[in-house]
């Protein structure tokens, strides 16, 4: 499949969305997607590489063919499919990522998968609470982040949104807001410590 082609989809699917620099992706990707499929009851998760997350040096990055190749090879699932498609916006930015994919999917159930670091500070992403009204979403837990997660910004706007994880399996057929934390098999697994090292290496 070409590295910005979209995932074939039928109506009804349950659909869980991790997006991500991937630079590069890791085994606590793939470990938080498999967490997701079987928590949540999804049929696939779809590795969404961005072209450049807008709070990020993205002088750094790779292309976005090159980290999804790279991507899949670490992925290696059948119900994990990685792509760079952005739903045809041309958007760096989630909210207009995922109005696309909500307008043009209609009838997926979509999911926002995202590690307890982005919830901390996704008050800071561009029309932040539309994303909490356009998709269910599901947070996992991340050493270190934990706390900062649940004490953020988002977490209080959205308290009476949140859902225990007791009952995750229906969150993607819930109309949002509706979210929850995960709490799985941890790892500090992270890209720029595996950046680091092949510096350090080099
Ligand atoms: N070890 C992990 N545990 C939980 N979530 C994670 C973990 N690693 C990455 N994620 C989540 O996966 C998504 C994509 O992450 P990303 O590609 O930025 O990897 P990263 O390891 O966080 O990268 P970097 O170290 O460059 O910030 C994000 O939502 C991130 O929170
Ligand atoms: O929309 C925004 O303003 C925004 C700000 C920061 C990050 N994001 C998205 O969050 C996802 C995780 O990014 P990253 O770099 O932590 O892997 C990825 O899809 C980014 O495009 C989105």
């Amino acid at each position: 499949m070409s590295e910005l082609r979209a995932p074939l989809v039928a109506p009804g699917m349950r659909i869980g969305l991790l997006g991500g620099s991937f630079n590069p992706a890791h085994e606590a990707h793939r470990q938080i997607s498999l967490a997701a499929l079987k928590r949540l009851g999804l049929d696939q998760v779809w590795w969404l590489v961005t072209a450049g997350n807008p709070l990020k040096d993205v002088s750094i990055l790779p292309p976005v063919a090159e980290r999804v190749r790279a991507a899949r090879a670490i992925a290696d699932h059948p119900r994990i499919k990685v792509t760079g498609f952005d739903g045809g916006t041309g958007s760096p930015f989630t909210a207009d990522l995922l109005a696309a994919f909500v307008q043009r999917y209609s009838g997926v159930h979509f999911v926002w998968l995202m590690g307890a670091d982005n919830l901390a500070t996704v008050h800071r992403w561009k029309a932040w609470p539309e994303i909490f009204e356009l998709v269910p979403i599901a947070v996992l837990d991340r050493p270190g982040y934990r706390l900062k997660a649940r004490a953020g910004k988002a977490a209080h706007r959205f308290a009476g949104a949140y859902i225990d994880e007791t009952d995750a399996l229906g969150l993607a057929l819930l109309r949002p807001p509706a979210w929850t934390i995960l709490t799985h098999r941890l790892s500090g697994l992270s890209s720029t410590a595996l950046r680091e090292n092949v510096l350090e290496s080099d």
